[in-house]
């Protein structure tokens, strides 16, 4: 559909019907929708692989999920997500197609991009990554002095860091144990200084990750890296290739970067970074996992991209969280939305769902190039539960925002804990769903008074509740659950781009600050004037050189 022949998203009959729906519905109350319905609590859950969603505490009627496909089916969701998996070039921006879930086709897949088959280069780049992983693994791989590798340092920023440095941390009990595995991406010097200050150079492999290999961050680390490993090791060029190696789609950069292309591993430009570490990215993962596991979590990836291919909108779990996502957005006012993992190894989850998200949908300008008249994709951001609890569920709770929530636990923890440590799993379970209960119903002024509560303090003591929440729930944390729960995120942002009528697969509004940045480091070096720079900058420059005694 063209630009003309595309009615403005807000003006087609679809959208006017939510709309007025909302109208209709006014402050619906989830206990009102849960004492019409006692079997709400079973009847709006659905279930994709291991993952139980239940999503009953939502302020959605039977009517508003009618509307709401509606819309899906008005902004033909599933014709391009067609669209996508046929390999078009779907990302118009970059003129790319958006092959992420290429990386999880079983081998005899057929996925053709400009006239290719790329199923058996995915392949090709996973079996070399197996077999390096491996001989990292086995010891069989030796550093410059012959020793064994124990420590791995990836050098990546966003898309080359977030990913395998999350799922290292989602999987750490599924990792061997005598590895020590770092993730340097910050080009304060800080993160790689503490990265390798007790490490032995020796024993050390450092894996440059950049997509581009042009990342300024990137090869500035990699670079020092570089340095810190010859000083070390008191070696020459020579011993670079026993110690680097890279994951890039630009064999030019990395070869000119002096590591030898043959230690280099493969992806391509239809894998956005956001969307790579079940790429040759992650690399750094595979080797802490093994090559199985990691084949495992890719299954995980592909049975729910199977099933949001395939499964029929009423029980599309990603159609559904992306859809939900409009109505509070767009017909809520809500701003943000909050990922809470009651799991201490998704630490680094809602970090990379940051980027996932608003990465992709945080865009002004529609596919058409036109400014949209609605919101686009929220401000993601949450901690694992139980801290956050202790922290700024106080605002979630009693503040004047509504903050739609998603919930993650799990039956059972992974790790082999002492028995008192597994006894604890249940009381970190029931916080799990006491605060979906509390922000659901949350705690009528009637109530407190029974409880004895001066009438002064009835006020501050009631909670409104009506706080809506999607509860995941699965047995436990395995490679396959965290490859079903990235790419049901990767879908559901894929859903709200495709309603938004953006395109989730570009991040142009990355670039100004890059260049800027180029243009203001010489005057913080040498004093350089930098043309038309305003008058902030250039007092907070001036600044920066007398607290440097420049
Ligand atoms: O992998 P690289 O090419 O080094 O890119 C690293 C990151 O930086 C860019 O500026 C983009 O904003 C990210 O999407 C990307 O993941």
């Amino acid at each position: 559909m063209n630009a003309e022949s595309r009615a403005r998203l807000n003006q087609t009959p679809e959208w006017t019907a939510l709309a007025a729906h909302r109208e209709q519905l006014g402050e619906v109350r989830l206990c009102d929708l849960f004492a019409a319905d006692p079997a709400r609590g079973t009847a709006y859950t659905l279930q994709v692989g291991d993952l139980h969603i239940d999503y009953s505490k939502h302020l959605v009627t039977a009517e508003t999920l009618t509307l709401l496909r509606d819309l899906a089916a008005a902004t033909d969701v599933f014709g391009l997500r067609d669209a996508m998996f046929r390999g078009e070039k779907i990302n118009t921006t970059e003129d790319r197609a958006v092959l992420h879930t290429a990386l999880r086709a079983p081998r005899d897949a057929v996925i053709m991009v400009d006239g290719e088959n790329v199923v058996p280069a995915v392949h090709a780049v996973l079996d070399k990554m197996s077999a390096f992983s491996e001989r990292i693994r086995s010891g069989e791989w030796t550093g410059h002095t012959g020793k064994r590798i124990k420590n791995i340092v990836n050098i990546g920023i966003g898309g080359s860091d977030l990913g395998p440095a999350m799922a290292y941390e989602a999987l750490r009990s599924f990792t061997d144990r005598d590895l020590t595995v770092r993730f340097v991406s910050n080009v304060d010097g800080a993160d790689l200084h503490e990265a390798v200050r007790d490490l032995d150079a020796a024993e050390t492999l450092f894996i440059i990750a950049s997509k581009t290999f042009t990342t300024i961050e990137t090869i500035t680390n990699a670079t020092s890296a570089r340095d810190w490993l010859l000083t070390e090791l008191k070696a020459g060029q020579d011993a670079v290739a026993q110690h680097f190696v890279a994951l890039s789609t630009n064999a030019e950069k990395v070869s000119e970067f002096g590591i030898d292309t043959a230690n280099m591993f493969e992806f391509w430009d239809w894998v956005g970074g956001r969307y790579s570490y079940d790429s040759a990215i992650g690399l750094s993962l595979m080797i802490a996992i093994g090559p199985d596991r990691f084949r495992e979590m890719l299954d995980g990836f592909h049975l729910v991209d199977k099933h949001f291919r395939a499964a029929p909108p009423e029980s599309n779990v990603p159609l559904l969280m992306g859809l939900l996502g409009v109505w509070y957005g767009n017909f809520h006012d809500a701003q943000s939305h909050a990922v809470l993992p009651y799991s201490h190894y998704l630490s680094k989850f809602t970090a990379y769902l940051q980027q996932l998200d608003m990465e992709s949908n945080g865009k002004y300008v529609d596919r058409d190039g036109r400014e949209v008249d609605w919101q686009t994709g929220p401000v993601v951001w949450g901690t694992p539960g139980t801290n956050g609890q202790h922290a700024y569920y106080q605002l979630i709770h009693q503040g004047t925002k509504l903050i739609p929530a998603d919930f993650i636990g799990f039956a059972e923890p992974v790790a082999d804990l002492a028995p008192g440590l597994v006894a604890q799993h249940d009381l970190l379970m029931a916080n799990f769903f006491a605060q979906t209960q509390a922000l659901a119903f949350g705690k009528t002024p009637d109530e407190v008074r029974a409880e004895g509560v001066a009438e002064e303090l009835v006020p501050h003591k009631t909670f409104k509740g009506n706080h809506p929440t999607t509860t995941i729930l699965a047995k436990e944390l395995t490679p396959s659950v965290l490859g079903q729960l990235i790419a049901l995120y990767e879908h559901k942002v894929f859903v709200q781009g495709a309603v938004w009528n953006i395109d989730s697969f570009d991040q142009w509004g990355v670039e100004l600050g890059k260049v800027l940045a180029k243009r203001v480091e010489p005057a913080l070096t040498e004093g350089a004037e930098v043309p038309d720079l305003d008058g902030s900058t250039t007092a907070l420059v001036a600044k920066y050189r007398d607290l440097r005694g420049r």
